[in-house]
């Protein structure tokens, strides 16, 4: 008989609890984890429905998928790979020209073990490098000196950040040309969520002209030997789920990446060579109230050998107020939620994972 326990999640409203099997992580079926095919999203609008009747179930029903043709260049994921492994051998004295105390905002680096997704479970074993929104480096903005002025949306020791990397070559430039890339990318598929929430493509432009977009490089190291079940930094990153609207994540062949499925089971999320794994977070379940799946997800790397990853985050403009798309909202499904900022909700969020004592590290 399957037997259960519970995984305990930090909201905003309270502890949240999710059941799950404690079966071990079984493989995904192509329903439960589905490869969407995006070769055809320049094309015309009836193309792009054809892929938004794909995303919307999956997004009811695992809140995971994979990408395939989507346009990002094997050859710029392997350059930004490369600098991510050259910053990660680094000396601890190397990473800490930009540890991330002495910038605004979280960017820059953080240790192994010094973040805690979940606190009921063990410290995160990572490392990680971010950067955050910068309007300078968005190709859709004309000007970005309006911007830059408001601190809202201020990247703040954007220029010290860079120095701290600046004797690995190519770092900035590689680093920066793969998050436009992916901000590129993630603007034409926050267009087909709208459509998969049948509403016009268009619908959330407005609110992503100068989004919440989170690039990270992480490390999860090689375990010299097995990890023994009580030791306080275990898993690679704990239970938890996104908190912004969409997650564009690559990873390398190690495995090690678990879903929760609408079952209640671990599925393992295997990498396939040439896609990308996309997520739905909080914010945008919020929106669509509840309709779409923000899921619980983990890494587990209980290799001799480091894991690579490259997550990005997706949330709309921090200071636009949205509020449940009227699509998701009728006699029987009144809005659950109130109209938020997702800055303020992102702020919240990441505040609350604070004062528990752990300062994230983004997503
Ligand atoms: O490294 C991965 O594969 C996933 C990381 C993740 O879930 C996160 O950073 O939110
Ligand atoms: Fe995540």
């Amino acid at each position: 008989m399957t037997q259960y326990t519970q995984v305990e999640l930090l909201t905003l409203d309270g502890p949240a609890f999710r059941r799950v099997s404690t079966a071990p992580p079984r493989p995904a079926t192509d329903e439960e984890i589905p490869i969407i095919d995006l070769s055809a999203i320049d094309g015309d609008l009836q193309a792009r429905e054809k892929i938004a009747a794909k995303v919307k179930i999956a997004a009811e029903n695992t809140g995971f998928f994979y990408i395939k043709n989507h346009g990002i260049s094997e050859e710029l994921i392997e350059r930004a790979l490369a600098n991510a492994r050259t910053f990660f051998e680094q000396t601890d004295e190397q990473k800490d020209l930009v540890f991330h105390a002495k910038f605004k905002n979280s960017v820059g680096y953080h240790g192994v073990g010094s973040t805690q997704i979940n606190q009921k479970e063990t410290k995160d074993r990572k490392e990680t490098f971010t950067i955050r929104y910068n309007p300078t480096n968005d190709p859709s903005i004309p000007d970005p000196t309006a911007l830059l002025q408001n601190e809202k949306y201020s990247y703040g020791g954007d220029d010290s950040l860079w120095e701290g990397v600046s004797h690995i070559p190519g770092f900035k430039e590689t680093t920066i040309e793969f998050w436009q890339r992916r901000l590129i990318l993630a603007r034409k598929l926050i267009r087909i969520f709208a459509l998969a929430l049948n509403m016009p493509e268009n619908y959330f432009d407005e609110v992503t002209t100068h989004p919440g977009a989170d690039a990270l490089y992480v490390h999860y190291p090689g375990s010299p030997e097995a990890i023994s079940q009580d030791a306080d930094t275990d898993v690679g990153i704990g239970s938890h789920t996104d908190i912004q609207c969409i997650t564009l994540l690559w990873q390398d062949m190690s495995r090690g990446l678990q879903v929760l499925s609408a079952s209640d089971e671990w599925l393992d999320a295997k990498p396939i060579p040439g896609t990308l794994v996309i997520n739905i977070g909080d914010f945008l379940q919020r929106l669509s109230n509840n309709r779409f799946k923000s899921t619980v997800h983990r890494v587990y790397n209980r290799k001799t050998t480091s894991r690579y990853s490259m997550p990005f985050f997706l949330g709309f403009n921090p200071d636009s107020i949205c509020r449940v798309v009227p699509s998701c909202i009728d006699e029987e499904h009144p809005a659950l939620y109130e109209p938020i900022t997702c800055g303020e909700w992102h702020r919240d969020r990441l505040a609350l994972a604070d004062s528990k004592g752990k300062i994230p590290a983004a997503s």
